[in-house]
């Protein structure tokens, strides 16, 4: 007798060549293989001749009219016999299934899967089927070495001791509040559906079964977080008081409203875990600031990590002079893939001895040798390019510092139930006063003079522009030939203003360089490929023009409007594009229509589809089998709410109706595929 819990190997028929196969499939265990799903059903259709196409797949189902003859060529052989339906005959042919024959008896009612020729009333058969279990053909994902049909006999095989015998993941209690089958009828209908609404029925229950034991292990991760003995901050209020009250602003609510939370997590005794989400310009940064100036006032240190070194060092420019104004003397460093040995020797020391207070770096700051004298705080700017590994990898560090995450990508639900499900959210749902909201025009190549001619009018008066060309993926050389032509052309028109040209194959010196003129306003006009994306933080920039604006996506659009509209000034986008697809025309439409960043990502998630798998994995959303998070967000909302709701019972790990979650949930969640 075979058990859920025993290898596939058990199965007869699976050597160690058809084990390994299985295994890249990801399928170790029966259970796996019983969960392996299949991805459609082909609809075996039955009908009857006069309702069938020439040359259509069909099923027919009749009497047999006619005995079975096996002729025989060489190798070679067919089997013939006719088949009586209603009042047509027809004739039924096999290729080299000369095994048919014993199992067709005159008289006996049969059913045949085939291809139709309706000018010889005869069907070249592909398969007998058995009218109960057979009308859906499930279709399995399959590879090269092992097919979707070995996968179906294999799965046969074992169902036929696993049925029956599996105890369902999801509790009685919110199975009977949604509907949803047993695990038994589940997955029994998920591989040999009776027909289509049965496979339905049998999909959104595994869907809903897979979004349920997802969040249950993001909401025990988030309470093993939780539980983790963090450190109380004991930050200096007065200080802080202090620090806010010498900014060269004041700040908003929304800012005012996340700090307090941020703060009221440090001071616990707990780990803190928390994901800050702003709108491009929302005025993230010096949220930050706080966050680690708290720490630095209770005598830890703090780190931010940046995406690119251009962020970092604006990071450590912006941050150092932000609390250089503030009249706070504390020490921050830039840590850089560039520093010579013994600088880089000296900095590590002076950390670890205590005397830097605020380390900025790329994701270099992960590095062993990088050792804290004290790390309370870990901010990472750009949550999106960092993945739930890196944030575990920074946990696992040794440290464990608190984790602020920042994004300024915003997140649809979607996402923030997906990809950030195991932290907690806090969120700046205001632009500082006095922002005007970019206005974004569209205009098609050959109206780029007017373009031109408006950048003029704005440098005129004193402010500066970006010029951006798209990244052409293919081919860096490209890129940078295209950005160099843009920059030339821009040294000719605009003469008595000064250009700067910004792309990826300039070192990392160069490029600080660059931007420190630019925002010095010793450059006016920045031509840059998208190295420029994300975090660029110059108030007096008020015009960004893009180019082939239909190359870019919708996030790193907004991204880069977001480079303007940072001060006072009323700021301007300007996309040029000729868009060929309606995909990049939809894109651009979007961006004039609205500058809100949360209906942006979700209008890019809709455009894009969850059947744009790429696109989904640049977004964040993990992947699921049967579930579709983008379609079935309801579903998710609804799994995350019960899976809550469970965890938040006293001894719900104890009760009987969850031994089998439970024992599921401690199985796999070493090598869980999501985390991966
Ligand atoms: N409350 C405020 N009032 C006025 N200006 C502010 C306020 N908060 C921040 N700013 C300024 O707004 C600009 C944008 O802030 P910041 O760089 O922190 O934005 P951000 O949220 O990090 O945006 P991005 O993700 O685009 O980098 C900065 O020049 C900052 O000094």
């Amino acid at each position: 007798m075979i058990t859920r819990v025993d290898n596939v190997d058990v199965l007869p028929g699976v050597g160690p060549k058809r084990l390994n196969a299985l295994h890249e499939l990801g399928i170790f265990t029966i259970e796996d293989l019983i969960s392996y799903f299949p991805f459609r059903y082909e609809d075996l259709g039955e009908r009857l001749p006069s309702e069938t196409l020439d040359g259509e797949k069909v099923t027919f189902k009749g009497i047999v009219s006619a005995p079975a003859v096996v002729t025989r060529f060489g190798k070679k052989n067919q089997t013939r016999f006719g088949l009586l339906i209603e009042h047509e005959n027809i004739r039924v042919t096999f290729f080299n299934q000369p095994w048919i024959a014993q199992n067709i008896d005159v008289g006996q009612e049969i059913a045949v899967y085939g291809t139709y020729n309706a000018a010889k009333a005869a069907l070249t058969g592909m398969k007998m089927i058995n009218a109960s279990t057979d009308a859906l053909d499930p279709i399995y994902p399959a590879s090269k070495q092992v097919t979707a049909k070995t996968i179906r006999h294999l799965i046969e095989l074992a169902w036929a001791d696993v049925r029956g015998t599996l105890d369902s993941l999801v509790p009685t209690t919110i199975r009977e509040k949604y509907r949803l089958l047993d695990r038994n009828s589940q997955i029994e209908a998920m591989h040999f559906p009776v027909d289509m609404l049965a496979a339905k029925a049998a999909r959104r229950s595994a869907a809903f079964e897979e979004f349920f034991v997802f969040q249950m292990r993001l909401q025990l991760l988030k309470l093993a977080d939780q539980n983790f003995a963090g450190e109380g901050i004991n930050y200096d209020t007065l200080a802080l008081e202090k620090f806010e009250a010498e900014l060269p602003f004041d700040l908003t609510p929304a800012q005012q409203k996340v700090i307090s939370e941020i703060l009221q997590d440090q001071k616990r005794p707990r780990h803190m875990n928390r994901l800050l989400q702003g709108d491009v310009g929302s005025g993230k940064t010096v949220v930050a600031a706080m966050a680690m100036y708290a720490v630095v006032t209770a005598g830890m240190q703090a780190a931010i990590m940046a995406p690119t070194e251009i962020l970092a060092q604006q990071h450590a420019l912006n941050l150092a002079q932000l609390f250089e104004n503030a009249g706070v003397s504390l020490r921050v460093e830039l840590l850089t893939s560039g520093l010579k040995v013994a600088a880089r020797r000296q900095l590590l020391e002076d950390l670890e001895s205590g005397e830097i207070d605020i380390l900025v770096g790329t994701h270099a700051l992960l590095q062993p040798d990088v050792a804290f004298h004290h790390l309370g705080l870990a901010v990472i700017d750009e949550q999106h390019r960092f993945g739930v590994k890196q944030r575990a990898a920074l946990r696992e560090n040794g440290v464990n510092p608190d984790i602020l995450a920042m994004t300024a990508t915003p997140i649809p639900r979607t996402l923030s139930i997906t990809a950030y499900g195991e932290m907690d959210v806090s969120v700046i749902d205001q632009l500082p006063i006095g922002r005007k909201a970019i206005q974004t025009t569209r205009m098609s190549h050959n109206q780029l003079d007017h373009a031109i001619a408006f950048v003029k009018k704005q440098i005129d008066a004193g402010a500066q522009a970006y010029v951006v060309t798209p990244l052409i993926e293919e081919s860096e050389s490209l890129d940078v030939q295209n950005a160099t032509a843009m920059y030339e052309a821009m040294q000719l028109e605009f003469p008595q203003y000064t250009v700067g040209l910004l792309h990826g194959r300039l070192s990392n010196d160069e490029k600080k360089a660059l931007m420190a003129d630019f925002k010095a306003n010793h450059i006016q006009i920045l031509v840059a490929t998208t190295v420029i994306e994300v975090g660029v933080d110059v108030p007096n920039a008020t015009v960004m023009l893009i180019l082939d604006a239909d190359r870019f996506g919708l996030a790193q659009l907004h991204q880069l409007r977001g480079r303007v509209g940072r001060g006072h000034r009323q700021s301007y986008t300007i996309l040029v594009a000729d868009p060929k697809t309606d995909y990049g025309t939809a894109r651009l439409d979007a961006m004039v229509e609205t500058t809100n960043g949360f209906i942006l990502a979700q209008r890019d998630l809709e455009l894009r589809g969850s059947g744009d798998i790429l696109g989904t994995k640049q977004s964040g959303v993990p992947e699921f089998v049967v579930g579709d998070p983008i379609k079935d967000l309801t579903m998710m909302e609804i799994a995350q709410q019960e899976a809550i709701t469970l965890v938040s019972q006293k001894d719900w790990d104890q009760q009987a109706d969850n031994h089998a979650l439970v024992d599921y949930l401690s199985r796999t969640m070493a090598h869980y595929r999501h985390f991966d």
